[in-house]
């Protein structure tokens, strides 16, 4: 699926427990796909260009498939289109095109809390079933939760009461992060799991669809000139890096109960340090990627306090720089909010591979330039004759799938570095309540 041109993977978790399969499996007829937060961010950037992409690609067919919208926000059906349409007009798509797969949106305004709403939807959904003659078994359901994590089991709660398919299946693709921290994160899957079977439900994270994300095995494991580097005795440090440079642009209201910490780093940088750090796994399949990850995941260390950066960018700058506004300008940010917009974390893994090198993670809101990227520093080269002042060879892979360059090896002189150091310290002064331990500057500022 294409998120911004890119592609999207649902990462299908194995049962926790044995469940009964899915019994109806059709991959043909009618398809209802209802995208839940149709007025968000997520739905307008990301869920429906990936189903545009889709949709242009020939994998969703106007004779199948209708797409609902469904938020609180009372928008007429043109006006959810018009908010979309300029973010699918990117690159080839022709304007025609545009239309007609906009002619297949219908947005319904309702609570999450609330039967009416989904009532009505459900009416809207069947309606559409019946138009398409859908023959008993052969309609899909499809609802995928573009919403903050803490309205997911009330919503799966409506969805079970008013919208289940009654003739083919229903599927739930649920966003991250996936609750706040271990308890939540259980109790969410408890209360998701009495509603659905384990077959019917994705949890989605949109990195682990990055053309480069997904490359990163193949660097690792079919490529014999890093099999042997890819270890302590060569590399220095490890850096994943995830910088935007817009703020949350009317996001507080969810971004202020989750920080930077939950939105990027526990979920899309956790997954691409555990594909960078990770074990060869037994094949390609899901469950033996996945039991690589997590003991990569169980070998982490508890984070020291000295080992971490917290941030969030304030307005004082604005006169200077003409284009930020503070975080807590954000009329749906608290006046006193301490959530973090900034973080830079040093993970330490214990094993016999990369005990000793730090993982460096950082993501910042409101930075001086958007990218997301993986710098593995390699250790200096013994008995050095080009008096390098520091370690000069990295690997660079840039996971930003509109960057076509995808992999440059640094050779000395790093330029790069210096520029962006300072600009990072710019953002560091604009800061509320950063404090910088001196010995880790270095690592957690520089990129
Ligand atoms: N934005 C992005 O690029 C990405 C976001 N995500 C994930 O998608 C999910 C949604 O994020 P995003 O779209 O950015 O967030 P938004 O703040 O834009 O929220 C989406 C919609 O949810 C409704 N909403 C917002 N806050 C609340 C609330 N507290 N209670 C109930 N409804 C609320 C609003 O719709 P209304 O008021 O009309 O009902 C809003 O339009 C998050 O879990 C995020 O992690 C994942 C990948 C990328
Ligand atoms: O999950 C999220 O990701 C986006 C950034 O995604 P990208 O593919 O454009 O790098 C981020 O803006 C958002 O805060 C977060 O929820």
């Amino acid at each position: 699926m294409g998120s911004g041109g890119g592609q999207w993977i649902v990462e299908k978790r194995s049962s926790f427990r044995s469940e009964p399969l899915e019994v109806n499996v059709s991959e043909t007829g009618c398809l209802s796909i209802v995208v839940l937060g149709a007025s968000g961010d997520l739905a307008k950037k990301k869920t429906f260009p990936a189903l545009f992409n889709l949709y242009r690609q020939g994998f969703l067919q106007s004779n199948e498939v209708h797409i609902f919208g469904y938020a609180r926000t009372k928008i007429s059906d043109d006006d959810l289109r018009n908010r979309i349409r300029s973010y699918l007009e990117k690159g080839s798509a022709k304007s025609e095109e545009v239309s007609e797969f906009l002619q297949l949106i219908k947005y319904v305004s309702g609570s999450y809390d609330t039967e009416g709403g989904f009532r009505m939807l459900d009416k809207e959904i069947s309606l559409h079933e019946e138009f398409r003659n859908s023959t008993e078994g052969s309609s899909r359901r499809l609802f995928y939760l573009a919403l903050p994590p803490s309205v997911y089991p009330v919503v799966c709660r409506m969805i079970k009461l008013c919208c289940m398919n009654k003739c083919g299946w229903t599927r739930i693709v649920v966003e991250k992060p996936f609750g706040k921290d271990l308890d939540s994160a259980e109790k969410l899957s408890n209360q998701i799991g009495e509603l659905f079977e384990e077959p019917q439900l994705y949890r989605i994270d949109h990195y682990l669809g990055k053309e480069l994300v997904q490359n990163l095995l193949v660097l690792r494991f079919a490529n014999r000139f890093f099999l042997p580097l890819w270890n302590r005795d060569n590399i220095d440090n490890v850096q994943i890096v995830f910088r935007e440079d817009f703020g949350t642009e009317g996001r507080g209201g969810y971004f202020d109960e989750y920080g930077i910490i939950r939105d990027i780093i526990q979920n899309h940088l956790l997954q691409v340090l555990c594909l960078v750090a990770m074990e060869k796994p037994v094949s390609l399949k899901p469950e033996h990627i996945r039991d690589e990850k997590v003991k990569v995941l169980q070998s982490v260390m508890p984070i020291k306090d000295e080992e971490v950066v917290l941030g969030q960018y304030n307005g004082d700058e604005e006169v200077v720089l003409g284009q930020y506004h503070g975080y807590r300008d954000d009329s749906k940010v608290p006046d006193h909010s301490n959530t973090p917009t900034f973080a830079s974390i040093i993970l330490r893994i214990h094993n016999e591979r990369w005990e000793g090198v730090p993982f460096i993670l950082k993501a910042g809101k409101a930075l001086s330039s958007k990218k997301a990227d993986i710098r593995v520093q390699f250790k200096d080269v013994p008995g050095d004759i080009f008096n390098c002042m520091s370690s000069n060879h990295a690997i660079r892979i840039l996971l930003d799938h509109s960057i076509r360059k995808s992999m440059s090896v640094k050779q000395p002189g790093l330029e790069m570095s210096t520029v962006q150091s300072e600009l990072d310290l710019s953002y560091k002064q604009r800061y509320h309540g950063v404090t910088i331990p001196d010995a880790y500057e270095r690592l957690l500022l520089d990129t």
